[in-house]
């Protein structure tokens, strides 16, 4: 049977070269609008690629990954090693970056009861309070820094689950894990280090020209233990001391501390604390900084949700969570950004633990799998124009359409049993972030040095993990009609958020 399997064709793609296999099949940048068009050439939405030896498989369409990476997740699940990361650096603490297996789903099971639906309502009332008092409130203060200001507040808002006081502004550790996980996303793509695409380059002794990745993975190394000890300890002694509020690390902990291996279960517990603050923060900034973006360049869709923000909130209070449901165009422009500039335009990295054979094609064991979540996302029979900003693409008669596909809940957040298991924070804090920023701001360009306007086209960072708008200059003014500083009174000040 094995044999007759591997008799079977393998997927359309590139011809294969026999000296250099292809190393040039893989774009450093914009690899999903390469595969898009790749597919197109081919005729094919599934198509078979293999760089320097490692067998790749890229999916453009949404029912082939859900055949392969839900129905078929068993054997779908598993990550590939990321040399930068996983070699180099060697972050292994992290799910995420784990193969698939007990001790990913130890981490992951952790991770996972924290953010169950009982915990939600008390994280989303603690967002509430950090976007008051981390962003709105800095944002009266520095109207031309928004992008900064949100970047510090996720940062903050990932903090949180240790337990630890956060400055509202330069926080150490909240600067420290900036800086590290911005380093991080750019190490893990393949085209900032050669070593990621050559992994046999990193024995090479330190001292020869090239070698200055090692340096850089050390100092990541240095701060990504720093990140993982220091808030974890703090926690420990403000338990010890009786001052630690409820977060991840205090209830994790009361839970297992009967449990015969607690000690090994307490180190796992720190781990998923860190993964928690750290790994994919960049995620969230980038789709609220996409937001940002859509919002100063389609003026019209901002009025419409101001508007609408306006009819539910009023002008006398503030945002709050139970404001959400109903706001239908806000939640459209969410959904538009979502599908728009997709955050993660290849999804993550799966690989299979089996070989397989799918339409009639063999997969090998060890397939590194891509869901091109771009090309779905941009597939012109579904999305008519879609490239276009069109928030009412989602919408029918003033409600959500229902026989749309959904990106806030298809695709952007991955596949099967590795789908993002921050989803269900994401989405609220996304919609939070938005209705707090427009219920107060109107998002305006900035002017240059005559006093003129700014012009900003959307344009996309060519990135290969994470699609980043390119910096772009934008003002946050005060909306006129209410007291915007009476109604952050309570929440201006210097005290920790
Ligand atoms: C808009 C924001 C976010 C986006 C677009 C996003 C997207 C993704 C994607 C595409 C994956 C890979 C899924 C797969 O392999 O199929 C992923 C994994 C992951 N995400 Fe998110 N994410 C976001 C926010 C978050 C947040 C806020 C957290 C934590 C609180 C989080 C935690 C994780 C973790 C731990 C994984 C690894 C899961 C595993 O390997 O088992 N994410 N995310």
């Amino acid at each position: 049977n094995q044999q007759k399997r591997r008799l079977l064709p393998l997927p359309p793609g590139p011809r294969r070269w026999p000296i250099v296999k292809n190393t040039f099949a893989v774009p450093l940048t914009n690899a999903h609008v390469h595969y898009q068009e790749l597919g197109k050439k081919f005729g094919s939405k599934i198509l078979f690629l293999e760089a320097l030896g490692r067998p790749m498989l890229i999916v453009n369409d949404l029912d082939m990954a859900r055949d392969l990476l839900e129905k078929r997740s068993a054997f779908y699940s598993s990550r590939p090693s990321m040399t930068m990361i996983t070699d180099i650096v060697k972050i292994r603490e992290w799910f995420s970056f784990m193969p698939y297996g007990d001790y990913w789903r130890v981490h992951r099971r952790m991770f996972q009861q924290h953010f169950s639906e009982k915990h939600l309502p008390y994280i989303e009332e603690r967002a509430v309070g950090l976007i008051r008092k981390g962003l709105l409130a800095n944002l009266l203060e520095f109207p031309d820094g928004v992008t900064e200001i949100i970047r510090k507040c996720v940062y903050s808002i990932r903090l949180e689950p240790m337990g630890y006081p956060i400055q509202r502004q330069n926080d150490p550790l909240v600067n420290l894990a900036e800086e590290t996980f911005g380093v991080m996303s750019i190490i893990a793509s393949p085209g900032k280090y050669f070593v990621n695409i050559v992994p046999a380059l990193q024995h090479i002794p330190d001292w020869m020209p090239g070698a200055g990745f090692k340096e850089v993975a050390k100092e990541v190394r240095r701060n990504v233990d720093k990140l993982i000890a220091e808030p974890f300890e703090a926690t420990m002694q403000m338990m010890t001391d009786g001052t630690a509020p409820p977060c991840f690390v205090t209830e994790t902990l009361e839970r297992l501390k009967s449990n015969k291996d607690y000690e090994v279960q307490a180190v796992y517990a720190k781990q998923t604390a860190a993964m928690i603050f750290g790994a994919v923060s960049e995620t969230t900034v980038t789709g609220l900084k996409s937001f940002i973006l859509a919002m100063l360049t389609h003026p019209d869709a901002m009025r419409k949700a101001q508007q609408e923000l306006d009819d539910v909130i009023g002008t006398d209070r503030l945002v709050d969570s139970s404001d959400i449901p109903h706001l239908p165009y806000l939640s459209a422009i969410i959904k538009e950004t979502l599908r728009w500039n997709p955050i993660t335009p290849m999804c993550a990295p799966h690989q299979t633990t089996e070989e397989d054979v799918y339409m009639g094609y063999y997969i090998p064991k060890g397939c590194i799998v891509f869901a091109n979540t771009y090309a779905i996302l941009h597939d012109e029979e579904v999305f008519p124009g879609p490239e276009e900003f069109q928030p009412e693409r989602f919408l029918k008669d003033g409600k959500i359409r229902d026989d749309i596909l959904d990106p806030e809940f298809v695709a952007t957040f991955g596949f099967g049993r590795r789908i993002c298991p921050g989803a269900r924070i994401a989405r609220p804090l996304l919609y939070l972030v938005a209705a707090s920023l427009l219920h107060l701001f109107d998002i305006v360009p900035a002017l240059d040095r005559d006093g003129n306007p700014i012009k900003v086209i959307p344009q996309f960072k060519q990135a290969a993990i994470i699609s980043e708008p390119l910096p772009f200059q934008c003002k946050m003014i005060p909306r006129k009609g209410r007291d915007v500083e009476g109604l952050l009174k309570g929440y201006i000040g210097t005290d920790p958020i």
